[in-house]
């Protein structure tokens, strides 16, 4: 069986892309210089996946920020606000990416959204009437061609014309429905290009068909393949899937005009019975997406064979080609530069290049009569009775707490209306309150002086000293500023979740496990590999320190616990729900331990909360119940008049606007201007009673937002919302931005909320 890879990540081993990109930014190197700097990766990697024995590479899977927006750009799904830029590739994609602002021009970022149920975010396409649909670019034909001189046949991938549809936003009258009109003789047209420069197969990649799928998107997808077949492009086609199963056009996949098709036997345990009941197409080969492609356990060569053999059974192995189960993308490098990690650890991890290397083993095996007696599997099993010994991983006394948990729900008492005036007592906060979502910028100083820290070159008393002094300063300008409800800042948090990972017994760490979430930002998320227990507090004496630097209230500031399982890699022993309960009940120990400091504001982020929402419907309500009853059992122990916030971003939220009342936060902060407010017809839909903090400006763009612009903002939230539930606070938190940034786009808010009491006023 032959191997390939749908997609490999692209930041590089060491974030070169990270740093090159954002020297860039900042006018450090030139536009040449990035693109010297992308080529010699994209090269390396090609390296890499050859050495490490993948039959068949990919290219086009590079991208400056997001591939689904190179994919717009490629096709002219360009919004009229961009087409007026300068042409130059490099500063539209940025501009579409972060908004641009120069020369007159100004122009707001597209949309980002979490891409299916991952931490990485994708740029939403936008198409209005001025958007001319054709091929304007020729980025995969360019990288296919850079592939080839350096001695690489590759298979040049790209977003499909159904997800790529599904996914954009349309205005105007314009409709997914014309725009394929034009769209499809242009991938056509692509697609013979590629095939004309050399290319044998061209990877067309639609995880939408994971997503439920009524009869007219089911013949809106045939039409849109059954369009591209007929114009003969010269290519073979691999329809990729991933994220799941496509059990609901399995049936119809034989009429498709492609020749491979790729899904996901890890996520997608369907894909397997409904191969086992209807076969596979006889004049396709299948992609099979073996072995995890987003966690980083070592793959269990027992139970992949047992899925080879079961498929082997429909189709000879010259027709299978071995896969992740999804791109590479969503893990880190190598295991190599973990040096930190105990050997029986390591033993049982296995990030991109490692995967790699078990395609190949797998290969291997699959080809022998007898693979159990082979030393790759005989090794490969060691790993696993290795695992079991390893300490921590059950932990009896957290497992009795949570047993008497199983199966209760939880509730706080008295109702949110009955809290809502016991909080305003005590807080007496003035209409249109203003706030922050919590950190403050992450200046190269503070990460430099964490870093020296970190490498025992800087002592702890003077890491906290300095921390103290940028918490204070913090707190004291937001004071000046006007603002309502204060934050400490998160100074001491390399990130929102691996800072509460490393203070819970359970997770792992490594160094340099970077992934990209979105741009030029990447998580180092920790790997859950044992039971969680909170040794001790974790935020109480920095916010005791901050609180006692204000008469304000400063908001207790903590992840919740599905945003700190969602952003972790996750056990693969044990149940995600007894994992959720575990932090639930780490949270909710500090959550008490925070009141009892006298903190009145807790919030507790839940960013994360639709992440690994199913992507089918009718998996929706277990999902959303254990997530909902987590986030109760971490509050429902407080006083009436303690105030509990959460905060969300980068979701689709309306259609689970349901769920986050059911988690009765009293406050909730929510990412809205970057989605151009599409929440407000939302909450049109689904009113929602309690207090709300929609976000008035974006975080993610370095443009300042006049207090004009939040102004209109606020004016239509209220065209929807109460005046008595409006909170006024950015997307985000503000830890990307620069403190100018960070310090004139508040000033600016804080002025609307004055101008907004004002005129209520009178
Ligand atoms: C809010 N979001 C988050 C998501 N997921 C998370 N896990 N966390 C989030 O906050 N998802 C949704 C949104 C948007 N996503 C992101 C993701 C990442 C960032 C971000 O700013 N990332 C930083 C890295 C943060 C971090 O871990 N920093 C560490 C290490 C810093 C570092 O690189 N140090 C250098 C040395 C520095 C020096 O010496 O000058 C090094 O080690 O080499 C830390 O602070 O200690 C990024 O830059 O990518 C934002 C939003
Ligand atoms: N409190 C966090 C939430 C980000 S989603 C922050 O402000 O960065
Ligand atoms: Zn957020």
């Amino acid at each position: 069986m032959k191997t390939t890879i749908i997609g490999y990540p692209r930041i590089g081993c060491g974030r070169e892309l990270k740093k090159a990109t954002e020297n860039y930014f900042q006018n450090k190197i030139s536009p040449e210089n990035l693109n010297e700097q992308a080529k010699s990766l994209r090269k390396i990697h090609w390296e890499k996946q050859i050495s490490k024995g993948i039959d068949l590479p990919v290219s086009n899977d590079f991208s400056f920020y997001d591939t689904l927006l190179d994919t717009a750009l490629l096709f002219g799904l360009i919004p009229e606000r961009f087409t007026v830029l300068p042409q130059d590739p490099l500063i539209r994609t940025f501009a579409m990416a972060r908004g641009y602002k120069k020369d007159g021009y100004q122009a707001s970022a597209l949309a980002m959204k979490k891409w299916f149920t991952t931490n990485y975010h994708y740029m939403v396409p936008e198409v209005d009437e001025s958007s001319s649909i054709g091929l304007s670019g020729h980025k995969p034909l360019t990288e296919f061609r850079e592939a080839l001189s350096a001695g690489f046949l590759t298979r040049p991938m790209l977003t499909g014309p159904y997800t790529l549809l599904r996914l954009t936003r349309f205005s105007g009258e314009t409709s997914a429905v014309k725009c394929a009109q034009r769209l499809i003789p242009a991938y056509a047209q692509l697609l013979s290009a590629l095939g004309a420069a050399g290319a044998k197969w061209v990877q067309l990649d639609e995880p939408c068909l994971c997503l439920d799928m009524d009869a007219s998107e089911k013949a809106f997808f045939h039409s849109l393949y059954q369009r591209l077949g007929e114009k003969n492009p010269g290519v073979k086609i691999q329809l990729q899937t991933a994220f799941g199963d496509i059990t609901q056009v399995y049936d119809s996949l034989s009429s498709l005009p492609v020749q491979a098709i790729g899904l996901d036997f890890v996520e997608g345990q369907g894909n397997l019975l409904k191969l086992e009941s209807d076969g596979f197409p006889e004049d396709k080969i299948l992609v099979a997406g073996i072995v995890n492609g987003r966690n980083v356990w070592r793959n269990n060569y027992k139970k992949s064979l047992d899925i080879i053999s079961r498929i082997s059974k429909h189709l000879p192995a010259e027709r299978i080609w071995l896969s992740p189960s999804c791109s590479l993308l969503h893990l880190p490098y190598s295991l190599g530069p973990e040096t930190g990690l105990s050997p029986e650890l390591r033993d049982i991890l296995a990030f991109a290049e490692e995967k790699m290397e078990e395609l190949g083993e797998l290969s291997i095996l699959s080809a022998e009569n007898k693979p159990e007696n082979h030393p790759i599997f005989l090794r490969n099993q060691q790993r696993f009775e290795q695992a079991e010994k390893i300490p921590g991983r059950i932990l009896p006394e957290v497992r009795n707490r949570t047993s008497f948990l199983r199966d209760q729900s939880f509730l706080r008492m008295p109702d949110a209306e009955a809290r809502k005036s016991c909080q305003q007592n005590r807080l007496n906060l003035p209409p249109f309150p203003t706030t922050s979502i919590g950190s403050f910028p992450q200046t190269a100083e503070i990460r430099a002086m964490r870093r020296l820290y970190r490498k025992g070159e800087v002592k702890l008393s003077e890491y906290e000293a300095f921390l103290r002094k940028r918490t204070e300063e913090c707190v004291k300008l937001q004071d000046d500023m006007g603002l309502d409800v204060l934050v400490h800042g998160e100074f001491e948090r390399n990130d929102m979740v691996e800072y509460f990972g490393e203070q819970l017994d359970g997770f792992i760490f490594t160094e340099n496990a970077w992934v990209q979430s979105y741009g030029t930002r990447c998580v180092k998320p920790p790997i859950l590999m044992g039971d969680v227990r909170r040794p001790c507090p974790m935020t109480v004496d920095t916010w005791r320190f901050a609180a006692g630097c204000t008469k304000k209230p400063v908001k207790g500031m903590l992840t919740g616990p599905v945003t700190i399982l969602n952003w972790s890699f996750v056990r693969d022993d044990v149940e995600n729900t007894e994992c959720l309960l575990q932090l639930a009940l780490a949270i909710r120990e500090e959550v008490l331990d925070l009141e009892a400091a006298g903190c009145a504001i807790i919030q507790i982020d839940e960013a994360a909360l639709r992440e690994k929402l199913p992507l089918k419907k009718k998996d929706w309500k277990s999902y959303l119940d254990n997530a909902v009853n987590a986030f109760h059992l971490c509050h429902d122990g407080v006083r009436p008049d303690t105030q509990i916030h959460t905060h969300m971003c980068y979701s689709e939220f309306g259609d689970i606007l349901e769920a986050i009342d059911a988690m009765d936060a009293d406050v909730i902060t929510i990412e809205a201007a970057r989605s151009a407010l599409t929440l407000v017809d939302q909450l049109k839909k689904t009113p929602y009673a309690r207090d709300i903090g929609p976000g008035v400006y974006d975080i993610h763009s370095p443009l300042i937002p006049g207090e004009e612009d939040i102004l209109l903002r606020l004016d239509t939230l209220l065209s929807t919302l109460e005046p008595e539930q409006l909170w006024i606070n950015p997307d985000c938190g503000l830890k990307t931005r620069s403190p100018k940034e960070a310090e004139e786009s508040l000033k600016a808010m804080v002025n609307a909320a004055k101008k907004l009491r004002e005129k209520y006023r009178s």
